[in-house]
């Protein structure tokens, strides 16, 4: 007898091995990133889903909370082939179920074939398939998830201290906490407002930069966000990253579309148009920019050719589908940090008339 079950919205339900126990569901999206997994689970961009690494054995190298990007796990559960004790027991204290014990290989092959798939998950002692599909019949798609931002951002206005050379107002939809160190690295304060801060939040921060954060689902569901990209076009220079990318394409007339899986991962390549460069960059995302609007795509991803930049020299924009920041990753895109604050010396746009 099996202590741990997920059924998948395929129909089948696949036993396991509860390490952490509880019900839930979410969309089961996979990673292939090998490390990274404190980074990963503490993400605020998973929240309501549920996370498969493909990675055989996830926790080789303990659990330590400097590594986290936010104050709590968000991944609605996790799965792998083997989590270590110490990983099971993180997710245990944390309430967050973690099965294992599964042939994540097969897992993660059928979500390639027919996409990120609803699922539902019992796991513990009194565990059973009908209670997995009872979890799995109560599950939402991510785009009727309207209120998820709500869920992940700052409740209030919090200032990160950098040294004062430039004064950054990013809108959490769910920051990375090394979205912030990386800006503060740099001699940015960084004045983190909630998702839903309005126009004269952002006046009363006066800011150099107007940067919208990653966070989880459907971009629609930020309309806020968006009209703020509007009201300050041509006045910041403005910056976005991951789910930011999106909401500013959307903002300049462009559109997003899901993703059969998304990209989730630590070596996804990306090439630069103009210069045809091409650096490796981690990515977590299930949305895409399928039309830029009025922005220029300015690089690519070398898979399947989908937007992973855009950017508008003349109003002073420029975002990135992946994760400058990396955490977990490699480092090769760190540069765009330097690049968004570079933006704030070049003066405000001369607009045609
Ligand atoms: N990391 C992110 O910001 C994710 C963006 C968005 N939620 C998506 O899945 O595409």
């Amino acid at each position: 007898m099996s202590d741990a079950y997920i059924a998948l919205e395929d129909g089948s339900v696949i036993e396991a091995r509860c390490r952490a126990p509880g019900r839930t569901r979410g969309e089961l999206v996979f990673t292939t990133a090998y490390t990274g997994y404190e980074e990963s689970l503490t993400d605020p961009s998973y929240e309501e889903q549920v996370l498969t690494f493909s990675y055989p054995l996830i926790g080789n190298y303990g659990v330590r909370e400097e590594r986290f990007e936010s104050d709590r796990v968000h991944p609605r559960a996790a799965v792998a082939r083997e989590f270590t004790d110490d990983v099971a027991a993180w997710l245990s204290e944390a309430g967050v179920p973690a099965i294992d014990h599964l042939d994540t290989r097969e897992l993660v092959t059928s979500i390639r074939e027919r996409g990120a798939m609803k699922c539902g998950i019992a796991a513990g002692e009194d565990a059973t398939p009908e209670a997995a599909k009872a979890e799995l019949a109560e599950c939402k798609s991510m785009s009727d998830h309207i209120d998820i931002g709500k869920r992940v951002t700052t409740v209030e206005h919090t200032l990160y201290e950098g040294g004062g050379e430039y004064s950054v107002a990013l809108i959490d939809c769910g920051a990375k906490g090394s979205i912030i160190s990386s800006l503060n690295e740099r001699g940015a304060d960084v004045h983190v407002l909630p998702y839903d801060a309005s126009e004269a939040d952002v006046q009363t921060v006066d800011p150099d930069v107007l940067f919208i954060s990653n966070g989880p689902g459907d971009p629609v569901n930020f309309p806020n966000a968006q009209s703020l990209v509007e009201t300050f076009t041509g006045e910041l220079p403005i910056a976005g990253i991951c789910l930011g990318q999106q909401i500013v394409a959307r903002a300049f007339n462009g559109e997003t579309e899901k993703m059969a899986f998304g990209h989730r991962g630590v070596n996804q390549p990306v090439k630069d148009v103009q210069t045809g460069q091409v650096i490796m960059t981690t990515q977590n995302h299930g949305y895409t920019v399928s039309d830029p609007g009025d922005l220029d795509v300015t690089q690519v991803n070398v898979n399947d050719d989908t937007a992973e930049g855009l950017a508008s020299d003349d109003l002073r924009i420029i975002t990135r589908q992946y994760h400058p920041e990396a955490n977990p990753g490699p480092h090769d895109s760190l540069g765009f940090f330097d690049d968004v604050l570079g933006l704030v010396n070049k003066g405000t746009p001369v607009t045609a008339d």
